[in-house]
């Protein structure tokens, strides 16, 4: 039997009406608008589309977006100085500087010097530490995503063996974290996860992820996972955004691994759109704590 399609988008829209009127409650009782800095620096084309995106979304829930566009030849002193500007501007409740960077600047300098209480990309120290201490202040967006689309899917993940692919920072690392803790945001029964990590030096992948019940890819390899990897009825989400030149494509080969999988997420219209909409939910969260602290 074919595998159900998890509809990103549509679970992103949902998720987006209930932050929308928690914008609308938060910005009517405090009299101030939650508001969004997003820093691009150079003409990378995908990243131009994404924040694109981001600042779409900001002004569908009613956050203030405050678009900084610099040059590709921006010095690493010239962004510290942009950022220390936006940690100070009481305007600015979330600071998101779009990755990559342009080569020669040091991106981990520049992500430690944001305010961890304007991190809404959960990047700072800081927050990574929140996370795997299993007390967030803020949730990685793509793996809070990720999180989302299970549980809103009745996809329980406790109990489960789940195998994620890819150990980044942004994604792998944070997503077996969160998926290991006692609890999480979509409550118990959405992370207590037995957890497998693998990664470009894993010699027995296929063997391991055959095993998975839960098969969450971020490698950033084009249809990477094929149908011999997935135990029938496995749910499989695909977390990667390869551009090939037939077009958009995922790290799952979607065609072959929906015919033994029971659930899959499609690329595009599957995790990318519940990426934007958890910023937008860490932006609201930053603004609330920053009205309870002053
Ligand atoms: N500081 C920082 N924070 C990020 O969160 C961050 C980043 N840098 N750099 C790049 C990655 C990638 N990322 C995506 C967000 C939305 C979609 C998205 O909306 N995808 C649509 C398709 C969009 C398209 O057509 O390319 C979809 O999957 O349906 C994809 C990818 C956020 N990232
Ligand atoms: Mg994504």
């Amino acid at each position: 039997m074919a595998a159900t399609i998890l509809d990103g988008k549509a679970i992103a829209k949902q998720i987006e009406l209930e932050i929308t009127e928690r914008v609308a409650a938060f910005t009517a009782k405090s009299g101030s608008q939650p508001g969004l800095a997003a820093v691009l620096v150079g003409e990378d084309p995908a990243s131009q589309v994404y924040v694109r995106n981001k600042q779409r979304a900001c002004e569908r829930v009613g956050i203030a977006s405050f678009m900084h566009r610099l040059p590709a030849n921006t010095t690493a002193e010239g962004l510290l100085k942009l950022v220390a500007q936006l940690n100070a501007d009481a305007q600015v409740s979330g600071i998101l500087v779009q990755l990559p960077l342009p080569g020669g600047i040091d991106q981990t300098l520049i992500l430690d010097a944001i305010d961890p209480s304007k991190d809404v990309d959960c990047f700072h120290p800081h927050n990574v530490g929140l996370v795997s201490q299993g007390r967030p202040r803020f949730l990685p967006c793509t793996p809070h995503g990720v999180m989302q689309i299970l549980h809103r899917s009745g996809i329980a993940a406790a109990g489960k063996h789940a195998v994620v692919i890819g150990r980044s920072e942004i994604v792998g690392k944070p997503m077996a974290m969160m998926l290991m803790q006692k609890d999480s945001t979509c409550g118990s029964s959405a992370a207590n996860a037995t957890v497998t990590v693998c990664h470009s030096r894993t010699p027995n992948m296929p063997e391991i992820c055959r095993t998975a019940d839960i098969v969450i890819a971020a490698i950033g390899k084009p249809r990477f996972v094929t149908a011999d990897m997935v135990k029938p009825g496995a749910a499989v989400i695909d977390v990667g955004i390869n551009r090939t030149e037939d077009g958009l494509c995922g790290d799952v080969d979607f065609d072959s691994v929906k015919q033994v999988a029971s659930a899959i997420t499609p690329v595009p219209g599957g995790v990318g759109p519940l990426t934007i909409v958890m910023l937008m939910e860490n932006t609201l969260r930053a603004a609330e704590w920053q009205a309870g602290n002053d």
